[in-house]
């Protein structure tokens, strides 16, 4: 079973992955993340950082998760794992088709069509959705460099695109209140991840 975790920077994707390692440790799940899964994904942080070309980022974000479908993936779920992925194509949804505007003619459907044939869809996304200008307050809190996406118009039209996406897919999607206390998050999505396995 593949879960997946999204949400804007701040949204607190990596607390509760953190808290889901040691709720869910008697299922041992595959815990990943992208970018930076592959050693393709360091080459994607290096792209951040550096400010490269839109397209080309996005090309190496989509690399870094072919790579990471081949390498950690596929092969964990072929042995019945369960696998819970930090960010993954809804990311790439969400940001690139921000980030692409004005460089392509159809981001969001350039997007699509370059996932299509081969990406593996979700069983179950929870997506963390916080008002902007706190998930700003919360990484202004905890870091020195921000990277170009970290700034309130890019992430405004980040969650809007994930709210667009999780219109497409209701029954993949669970929309997780980000505000509400991070054990009480933890506590959810750790059950309806353990119903899921159930049925
Ligand atoms: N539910 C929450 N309530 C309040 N603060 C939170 C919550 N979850 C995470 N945080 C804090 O917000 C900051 C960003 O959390 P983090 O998990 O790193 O977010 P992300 O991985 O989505 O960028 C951290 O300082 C973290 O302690
Ligand atoms: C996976 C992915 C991440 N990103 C962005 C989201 C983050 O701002 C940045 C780095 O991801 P990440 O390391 O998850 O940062 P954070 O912990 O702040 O969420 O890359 C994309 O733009 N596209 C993608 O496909």
């Amino acid at each position: 079973m593949l879960v997946t975790i999204e949400g804007i920077d701040g949204s607190g994707k990596s607390t509760l992955i953190k808290g889901l390692i040691e709720e869910l440790s008697d299922i041992s799940p595959v815990f990943t993340r992208e970018p930076g899964a592959t050693w393709i994904g360091a080459q994607v942080r290096r792209g951040i950082k550096e400010k490269i070309d839109p397209v080309a980022e996005a090309l190496l974000f989509v690399a870094d998760h072919a790579a990471h479908l081949d390498t950690v993936i596929r092969p964990a779920l072929k042995d019945k794992k369960i696998v819970i992925s930090d960010r993954y194509t809804d990311s790439r949804y969400a940001y690139q088709s921000e980030t692409l505007k004005g460089h392509l003619k159809d981001p969001k459907k350039w997007l699509s069509d370059i996932h299509n044939d081969w990406t593996i869809i979700p069983d179950i996304t929870f997506l963390l959705v916080l008002p902007v200008d706190e998930s700003l307050k919360r990484i202004q809190a905890e870091r020195t460099d921000s990277e170009h996406f970290e700034c309130k118009s890019v992430l405004e039209n980040v969650q809007k695109n994930y709210l667009e996406q999780s219109e497409k897919d209701p029954v993949r999607f669970v929309i997780i209140d980000a505000s509400k206390d991070k054990d009480e998050i933890l506590k959810f999505v750790s059950e309806i991840i353990r119903q899921k396995l159930s049925n």
